[in-house]
Parts: C-alpha cells; structure tokens; sequence
C-alpha cells in the first residue's frame, strides 16, 4: 500500500470475505486430486498468455491440487531445426526422429521450452522444478516404429518420484523425453507422454490443451462430452481426423488405464483449465466413460 492508498473499508473487508466464503467450497471440489496438464506447443502464446496460464496452474495448488505439468513445443522443435537447416517429417503426427534431430528436440524442449515454463510458474509465486522422462527414470521407452527412428512409446512411468514432489508442493513440469533401457533417448510426443504419466498416477483429470475450442462434430460445433465408443465411431467415419487422432486415442488409452476423465480444451481461451475445473459448464470436450 502507498502512502496515497485508503486502506479498505469495512464494507470491502467483508464483501471480499463473501466472495472468498463463496469460492471456498467450489475449490473443495479439487482439493487433494491430481490434475494432469498437457500444454502443446500451439496453446503457448505470447509472455502474457504464458504469465496467466502459470497463475492458473499456481492457484489451482494453492487450493490444495496436484498439478503435473507436461509440455509439448512442436513448433519450437521446428524453428530450431530450420535454424540449424536440419530437414524433418511427420509420419502419422510423429516427427520422424534421427540422430541429428533428436539431440536438437531434447535440447529445445528440456532446455528453452520447459525452463520458460518454470519460471513462469516460479514468477507468480509457485515452485516448479523441470525435469525430462530421464529424470528419476521417470519415463522408460521402447522404441514405437523402426521406421520412426527415435521415438519411444512409454513402457515404465516411474511416478513416485512425482508424488514425492507433490508431497512438498513442487510443481512437476516434464518435457516428453524418454530414456530406454539401453540409454538411448527417444522423443515422445507430448500428448503419449502425458497420457501414460497420467494413467501411472490414476489421475482424476487430463487436461490436453490445444489450439481448438474441443472436439468437433460433423456439424462443426464443439461436443461438450463424448464417450470412447463415440469418439471411436467419429474417428471412424473420419470426423476426427489430423493432430485430434493421438488426442483422441490418449484419452481412451488413459481412460482405460485408470485416468477418471480426460478434456481437450483451447489452452489459448483465458483461464482455460480454471473454468474446466471450478464451473459447472466446464470448458471444451470432456471424454469419460458413462456412469
Ligand atoms: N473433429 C475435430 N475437432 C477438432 N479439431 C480437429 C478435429 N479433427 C481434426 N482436428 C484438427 O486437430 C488439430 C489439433 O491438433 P494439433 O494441431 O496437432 O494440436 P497440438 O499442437 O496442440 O498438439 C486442430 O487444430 C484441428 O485442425
Ligand atoms: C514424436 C513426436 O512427434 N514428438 C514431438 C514432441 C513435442 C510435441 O509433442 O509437441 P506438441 O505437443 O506441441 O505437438 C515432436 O517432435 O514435435
């Protein structure tokens, strides 16, 4: 407070303790669950969205959630390898992997993409450490198609690690590099790896954040929750198509593996995963098993 400053009224003493009051509850829903946020490389914008993204994400473990971040940073891959004039492809929405190339993807997502993450969430007051699928042998891979080079599919997700971190409020932020059991390293796209992290900790939620508003159906307009045997028929009939495909099959797969339910939502939209999880309308396509 500056000199100039009125210290607050009474009145807005207690209009505050209202609103407080009021929210308490709402954020009792969450308390104590693990929440799961894939942040791709399209839903990360300027400073400003990545500054209010990391609040969100700081607020949500105030009120006593678990979050684990887990990153993307396909375009960021791109720019550098365009830089570095190294050529590369996707093959079924996997970046096709060699030598040259992975070294500038572990690079680019363990060092540019993931500290600009935590020192996001460090900035607003939280306490994010990064670390890769190496760290703590946390993401063991085998290695997903030869013809892919080195890209892995998680086979071991060694998650007491990040419970130990929960266990003193440090925010998990993981870049999707795998280790395999020879030391290789292997890329994984950051949709797999956020999948089998959160099937390893029985998540209560998987956020994949994206750059639509949810999934589409064929008459263009956003499905406000799906079933995996509509998002089977939908992929079948080829409504789900592109970059939604490995969307769509991590959500059944984590569903299958324990996760209670997954919701892609545009990590562009203010406040995305606050109104996912604290209103009763939610935000983008929730995907969950009927009960
Ligand atoms: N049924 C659908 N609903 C929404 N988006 C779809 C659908 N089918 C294909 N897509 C495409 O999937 C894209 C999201 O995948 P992608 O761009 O790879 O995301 P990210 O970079 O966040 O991982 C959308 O921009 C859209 O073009
Ligand atoms: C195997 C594979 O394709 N890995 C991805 C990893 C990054 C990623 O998944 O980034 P987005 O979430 O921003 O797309 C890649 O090399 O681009």
């Amino acid at each position: 407070m500056t000199d100039d400053d009125q210290p607050p009224s009474a009145e807005d003493w207690l209009s505050t303790a209202r609103t407080l009051s009021q929210a308490l509850p709402l954020f009792q829903r969450y308390a104590g669950a693990t929440v799961v946020i894939k942040l791709g490389g399209h839903a990360m914008g300027s400073d400003a969205a990545m500054a209010s993204f990391a609040r969100d994400v700081v607020l949500m473990s105030h009120v006593g959630v678990n979050p684990v971040v887990v990153h993307g940073g396909g375009p960021m891959i791109n720019a550098m390898l365009r830089k570095l004039g190294v050529e590369s492809e996707f093959v079924g929405g996997k970046r096709v992997t060699d030598g040259a190339t992975i070294e500038v993807v572990e690079m680019v997502l363990s060092g540019l993409v993931g500290k600009r993450i935590v020192q996001a969430i460090n900035a607003q007051g939280g306490r994010a450490v990064g670390v890769s699928g190496k760290d703590a042998r946390l993401m063991i891979c085998e290695q997903t198609d030869p013809a892919l080079g080195f890209v892995g599919t998680p086979v071991e997700c060694n998650v007491d690690f990040l419970r130990n971190l929960q266990g003193t409020r440090t925010i998990p932020v993981v870049a999707p590099i795998g280790t395999g059991r020879r030391g290789e390293t292997y890329n994984v796209n950051g949709d797999t790896a956020a999948g089998a992290l959160a099937a390893a900790l029985r998540a209560d939620r998987l956020l994949l954040l994206t750059d639509v508003a949810g999934v589409k159906g064929d008459d263009g307009e956003v499905r406000g929750e799906l079933t995996p045997d509509e998002i089977r028929r939908m992929t079948r009939d080829g409504i789900i198509s592109g970059g939604m495909i490995p969307k769509t099959e991590t959500a059944l797969d984590a569903i299958d593996g324990g996760v209670r339910a997954v919701v892609i939502l545009d990590g562009r939209a203010p406040h995305a995963c606050l109104l996912e999880l604290y209103t009763d309308h939610g935000a983008g396509t929730l995907i969950r098993t009927p009960r």
